[in-house]
C-alpha cells in the first residue's frame, strides 16, 4: 500500500476522539503472569453457551475442537484455564488459514464479540519460537492497535493464552506519561499503538528484523483514520518483507477493503455482507429526546438501570463527555468518564476501575467504541449518534455505521444479551438512524419514554433475563 493511497483515504474519514500518537514512548514488559490486565469482577451475564454454538446459523457455531486445530498443548491447557470449550465460527475458520505453513496473509472479518482475538493470539503463541533465551527476548510477532486500552486488553489476553508456555514475555508499547528513553524491548511479543511502535523501532530500542507475524487488530480503523494509517505503514515498511499479515475488524467498508488487499497482498479471506454484522444478543431501541436538556434527563431517569450491570455511554465530544460526568457528579450519580483528553496512567486507572466493576458507569468518546470487552457491560447508549463527514465534505453529515456498530458491540460479547439505547433528538438523527437500520438490515425499536415505570420494566426485563440465563460454561 503506498503513502499517497493512504492520504486520499484518510481525507473522508471521520474524527474519533483517538490515541494518536506522536508522544512520549514507554515500555512496559510483562512476564507471562496470567491475566493480571483482565481482571472483572465475579458477577457476570450469563449465557447457555452451549445452545449457542450448536447452533449453525449462530457466529459462535463450530464443528471442530481446539484440539482438531491442532495447537500446542500447553496452549490447550491455557484456553482450558479461561473457560474456553470449543472455537467460534471465526476461530474455526480462521486458525487453519492462519497456522498453515508456508504462511500467508488473512483479512478476517466477524461480528462483534465473537473472539478475533483469540484467533490472532493463537496463531502468534503458535508461531513463536520459544526454545532458548535469545529466542524469548527477540520480538517475533507484532500487535497493533487503535488505543491503549485496547493495546493493553490484547496483553491481557496473550497473557492469560500463554499463561503455560515457559519464557514468554510479552512487551507493551504504549504512549509514557513522560518523555523518557525507553529500554530496549527484550520480549518475543509486542503489542503497541503505531505511533509509539513506530518510535520506537525509528529510536532502535525494538528489533524488529526477526518479526514474522504483524496484527493489525481494528484493521479497518487503524488503515483509514488520519494519522493512524500512516504510521501503520511506515511501521509495516520497517519490518521484514514477507512476514505474515494478519488483518481483523467486524467491519470493512468497502473502500478500506480495497487498501487492506494492499496491506496484506494475497490474503486469505474470511468476510461478512453489512447485513450479517448485528448480534442477535444486542436490542436495539431508540428514545425521542427533543432537546439536549432532555436527553440529560433521560441519561439521568435511566441511570438506575445504568447500574444493573455495568454501562458505557458514548458522546460525540471530550468536552461533552466531562461536562455530563461532572453534572451527574454535582447530583449524587457515580459516574467516571475516560477520552483521549486524558493520558497515560490516568487513563489505565479508569479503565481498570470499569473493569473490576468499581466504576460502573462509563462516559467515553469514540476512543472507547472498539474492542473493548467487558463481559458485564449489559447497556450501551448512544448519547450523542455516531456521525461522520461525507467524503470532500466538512460540513455535511451522515452516519457513521461502522461506528454505531462497533459502539454497540462493547454489550452481547460472546453470546451474552444487552441493550443498546441511541437517543434522537432533530429529524436528521432520526433519519440517520433509520438509514443505520437499513444499512444492517436490522430493527431498531423506539421507547416510548411518556411512562418511564413502564421504560424501566422493560428494560429491567431484558437486563434481567440476560443475568438469569445458566451458566456460561454449559
Ligand atoms: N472460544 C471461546 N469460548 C469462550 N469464550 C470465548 C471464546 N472466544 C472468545 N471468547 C470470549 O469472548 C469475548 C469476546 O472476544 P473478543 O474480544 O476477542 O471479540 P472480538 O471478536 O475481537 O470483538 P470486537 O469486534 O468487539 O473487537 C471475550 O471475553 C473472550 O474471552
Amino acid at each position: 500500500m503506498s503513502t499517497e493511497a493512504a492520504g486520499s483515504l484518510a481525507d473522508r474519514v471521520t474524527k474519533p476522539d483517538e490515541d494518536v500518537a506522536d508522544k512520549p514512548v514507554s515500555q512496559e514488559v510483562k512476564d507471562g503472569a496470567p491475566g493480571s490486565e483482565l481482571q472483572e469482577p465475579d458477577y457476570t451475564v450469563e449465557v447457555k453457551l452451549s445452545d449457542l454454538q450448536a447452533d449453525p446459523n449462530n457466529p459462535l457455531y463450530s464443528v471442530k475442537s481446539f484440539e482438531d486445530i491442532g495447537l500446542d498443548e500447553r496452549i490447550l491447557k491455557g484456553l482450558s484455564t479461561m473457560g474456553f470449550r470449543k472455537p467460534s465460527k471465526v476461530q474455526e475458520r480462521a486458525l487453519p488459514l492462519l497456522m498453515g505453513n508456508p504462511p500467508k496473509n488473512l483479512i478476517g472479518q466477524s461480528q462483534s464479540g465473537t473472539g478475533k482475538t483469540a484467533a490472532f493470539v493463537l496463531n502468534v503463541l503458535s508461531r513463536i519460537d520459544l526454545s532458548t533465551p535469545q529466542a524469548q527476548q527477540t520480538p517475533q510477532a507484532l500487535i497493533l492497535a487503535p488505543t491503549r486500552e485496547l493495546a493493553r486488553q490484547i496483553v491481557g489476553v496473550i497473557q492469560a493464552m500463554g499463561q503455560y508456555l515457559d519464557g514468554l514475555v510479552i512487551g507493551t508499547a504504549v504512549p509514557a506519561d513522560r518523555q523518557s528513553r525507553p529500554a530496549a524491548m527484550t520480549c518475543s511479543v509486542i503489542v503497541g499503538t503505531p505511533g509509539t511502535v513506530q518510535d520506537m523501532v525509528k529510536r532502535r530500542v525494538l528489533n524488529p528484523t526477526q518479526l514474522k507475524v504483524l496484527v493489525l487488530d481494528e484493521a479497518d480503523n487503524m488503515l483509514e483514520q488520519q494519522g493512524l494509517g500512516d504510521q501503520c505503514i511506515r511501521v509495516k515498511a520497517m519490518l521484514p518483507r514477507g512476514l505474515q499479515v494478519v488483518l481483523f475488524s467486524a467491519t470493512f467498508p468497502p473502500h478500506v477493503h480495497r487498501y487492506a488487499e494492499k496491506f496484506a497482498p494475497d490474503a486469505n479471506e474470511i468476510t461478512l455482507q453489512h447485513d450479517e454484522l448485528t448480534v442477535e444478543g444486542i436490542r436495539q431501541l431508540y428514545m425521542d429526546c427533543d432537546t439536549e436538556e432532555v436527553k440529560y434527563a433521560n441519561l439521568v431517569h435511566l441511570y438506575g438501570l445504568l447500574t444493573v450491570g455495568s454501562s458505557i455511554i458514548f458522546v460525540k465530544t471530550r468536552a461533552s463527555a466531562v461536562e455530563i460526568e461532572k453534572r451527574m457528579t454535582a447530583e449524587g450519580h457515580t459516574v467516571a468518564s475516560l477520552t483521549g483528553a486524558i493520558e497515560g496512567s490516568q487513563r489505565d486507572a479508569v479503565i481498570d476501575s470499569f473493569r473490576s466493576g468499581e466504576a460502573k458507569v462509563l462516559i467515553t468518546t469514540n476512543v472507547l467504541a472498539r474492542g473493548i470487552d467487558v463481559s458485564t457491560v449489559s447497556l450501551v447508549v448512544n448519547y450523542d449518534i455516531p456521525t461522520a463527514f461525507v467524503a470532500g465534505s466538512r460540513a455535511q453529515e451522515e452516519p457513521d455505521y461502522q461506528t454505531y456498530l462497533h459502539r454497540i458491540g462493547r454489550t452481547g460479547r460472546f453470546g451474552r444479551i444487552g441493550v443498546a439505547i441511541t437517543f434522537v433528538s432533530s429529524r436528521e438523527e432520526w433519519q440517520m438512524l433509520h438509514k443505520i437500520q437499513d444499512h444492517f438490515a436490522t430493527n431498531i425499536e423506539r421507547i416510548d419514554t411518556s411512562d418511564w415505570d413502564e421504560v424501566e420494566e422493560m428494560i429491567k426485563k431484558i437486563i434481567k433475563n440476560s443475568r438469569a440465563q445458566s451458566d456460561f460454561s454449559k
